[in-house]
């Protein structure tokens, strides 16, 4: 079963801007799904119609195979949300603050003190229990609000921008958190990004998105073949000896194209892997300097940069 299935969404504000155009989504039970935009791409309205929060001018909703505006009251109750802005109260201790998430989803206390200590463990929370919440930085108060989320042990858990204005390091800490909501908690997790790096990093699924319509939806590996073509890489000593190259393999008839940066050649063939091979060839049998040769993947960046430029104006 989907945990989220979204058919045909619009969205038109009072003041007549479309936000979401005809924009449709799968998600599956228990996988990461991202979805990555630019600014006004759509995905905070995205978020706070499928939270409920906001009704879509059309389009059909199920979640876990309910629809969403026939049962919006049970919904609510599979489904937890983490917005941007963080909701720990400050008076409180961090067992307090979770604890009183536990009464309003009305768990007994068994219960609460159970998903508590579970959620401390499982999100490296145990050192900070002593210290005041005052005290945290940004990036253990964010993991606490999402502890807190998770005291309802929700199916879905949605995820607005979970690490925006953190440092690498903290960063990486939700990164190992949000894949630790999904193993030991089974949890689906939808979550937006600006960040290529961590929708590739995290995600089963990336769904990038543009002026409110998806552009492509699917798996990291998958997307990156979305730009056809690898290219071969060739680490050169100096710009010269880069000129002297090019000239060179610039008239084999295999080679569509060159580009040069700074000392690196870029070249894109027919066939890079079997053509490096050729090329390798050609380079020890000329005697060249060059420090490494190798076929490139399409990074993400790559991808997004080639489907925006591409399709942007859809
Ligand atoms: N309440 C509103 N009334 C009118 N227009 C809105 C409203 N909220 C958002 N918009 C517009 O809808 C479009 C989509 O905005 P949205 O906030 O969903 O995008 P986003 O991808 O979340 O952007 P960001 O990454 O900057 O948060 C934008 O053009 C935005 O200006």
């Amino acid at each position: 079963m989907n945990a989220i299935s979204a058919s045909n969404l619009c969205k038109v504000y009072q003041n007549g801007r479309k936000a979401l155009t005809n924009l449709s989504i799968e998600v599956q039970e228990g996988e990461i799904f991202s979805l990555l935009g630019p600014n006004g791409a759509g995905k905070s309205t995205l978020i706070n119609i499928l939270t409920t929060f906001l009704q879509p001018t059309s389009g059909k909703i199920l979640i876990m195979g309910k629809d969403l505006y026939a049962e919006q009251k049970s919904i609510r109750s599979l489904i937890s949300c983490v917005a941007q802005n963080v909701s720990i109260d400050n008076h409180l201790s961090l067992r307090e603050n979770m604890l009183f998430q536990g009464r309003l989803y009305k768990l007994d206390k068994p219960t609460a003190n159970k998903r508590m200590d579970a959620l401390i463990t499982a999100f490296d929370l145990r050192e900070y229990e002593k210290n005041k919440v005052t005290a945290y930085s940004g990036g253990i108060k964010r993991r606490l609000d999402i502890a807190m989320s998770m005291m309802s042990y929700p199916k879905i858990l949605f995820l607005d921008e979970p690490t925006v204005g953190m440092d690498i390091e903290s960063r990486q800490a939700m990164w190992d958190v949000v894949k630790k909501i999904k193993s030991d908690f089974g949890t689906t997790i939808l979550l937006t990004t600006h960040y290529l790096e961590e929708a590739d990093m995290l995600s089963d699924t990336v769904c990038i998105m543009q002026d409110g319509h998806e552009l492509v939806q699917d798996t990291p590996q998958n997307l990156r073949q979305h730009t056809g073509q690898k290219v071969i890489r060739i680490d050169l000593d100096s710009s010269e000896n880069c000129q002297d190259i090019v000239k060179l393999i610039s008239d084999l008839q295999f080679v569509k194209g060159i580009r040069q940066e700074q000392n690196t050649l870029y070249a894109n063939t027919q066939n890079p892997m079997q053509d490096f091979r050729i090329l390798n060839q050609m380079l020890m049998d000329k005697q060249t300097r060059y420090f490494s040769i190798g076929v490139l993947t399409p990074s993400l960046d790559d991808v997004f940069l080639s489907l925006t430029q591409n399709k942007g104006g859809r």
